[in-house]
């Protein structure tokens, strides 16, 4: 294991901020069956190299212990000396990193998200047009369009994390995998939230008017 030195003030810091988006997301009923994953990056990017904070695997996301969190590197190995396990995901969260150079993903299991990528799982994207929180992606285009792709769902984390870089959309913040869930990432928690909270409504309005113009 290559342990990392993070400053005592700055890891404290994220494990803050995470257990609070934890929390407010445990709150909306975002982690249902221990299911949902957060992670924030600590330090800069090197290169290649970097690390990040990540809940630990299988743990009830509904309550605050100092077992929540571990440091891991841009493999997904752990960076610190713990017992602790990293979430099943991590090299999805390590893929996203790498390839946007974000600050925070958030995974979480809705079921909005879950109806809406089974609905458009053979179409491989959701598509989304002129919903005013597209402006949350920072786009502003009048009657906007933009595709959120959906991935299959393998039992294997390795291959759908292989399937990231042929996906991903430099404009649009967010992966679903099918019947399981969304990643949503950001600069930092405060966009990463917001992103997600922009995907989730925009899945509640699609699902809803699919059954309004049935
Ligand atoms: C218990 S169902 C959810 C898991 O299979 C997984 O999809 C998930 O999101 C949580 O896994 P975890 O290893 O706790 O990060
Ligand atoms: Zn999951």
């Amino acid at each position: 294991m290559s342990l990392v030195h993070i400053p005592a003030e700055e890891k404290r810091r994220v494990l803050e901020e995470l257990a609070d988006v934890k929390e407010l997301f445990a709150a909306r009923n975002w982690f249902p069956g221990t299911s949902g994953n957060l992670s924030l990056r600590v330090g800069e990017m090197d290169g290649d190299r970097f690390h990040f904070a990540i809940t630990a695997s299988g743990k009830d996301k509904s309550k605050r212990t100092p077992e929540d969190f571990l440091i891991v590197d841009q493999e997904g190995r752990p960076a610190e000396t713990t017992g602790l396990k990293p979430s099943a995901e991590t090299l999805i969260h390590c893929e996203i990193y790498r390839l946007t150079g974000c600050g925070a993903v958030f995974h979480v299991h809705t079921v909005f998200n879950n109806l809406i990528s089974e609905y458009y799982g053979e179409q491989g994207a959701v598509p989304l047009q002129g919903i005013e929180l597209i402006k949350a992606f920072n786009i502003w285009e009048e009657n906007a369009a933009i595709a959120v792709p959906v991935l299959p769902n393998y039992a294997d984390i390795s291959a759908i994390a292989k399937l990231v870089p042929g996906v991903l959309n430099e404009q649009v913040p967010g992966i679903l995998l099918r019947n399981h869930g969304i990643y949503a990432w950001g600069r930092d928690t405060f966009e990463a939230k917001k992103h997600l909270e922009a995907f989730e409504f925009m899945f509640e309005t699609v699902y809803r008017s699919l059954l309004l113009n049935k």
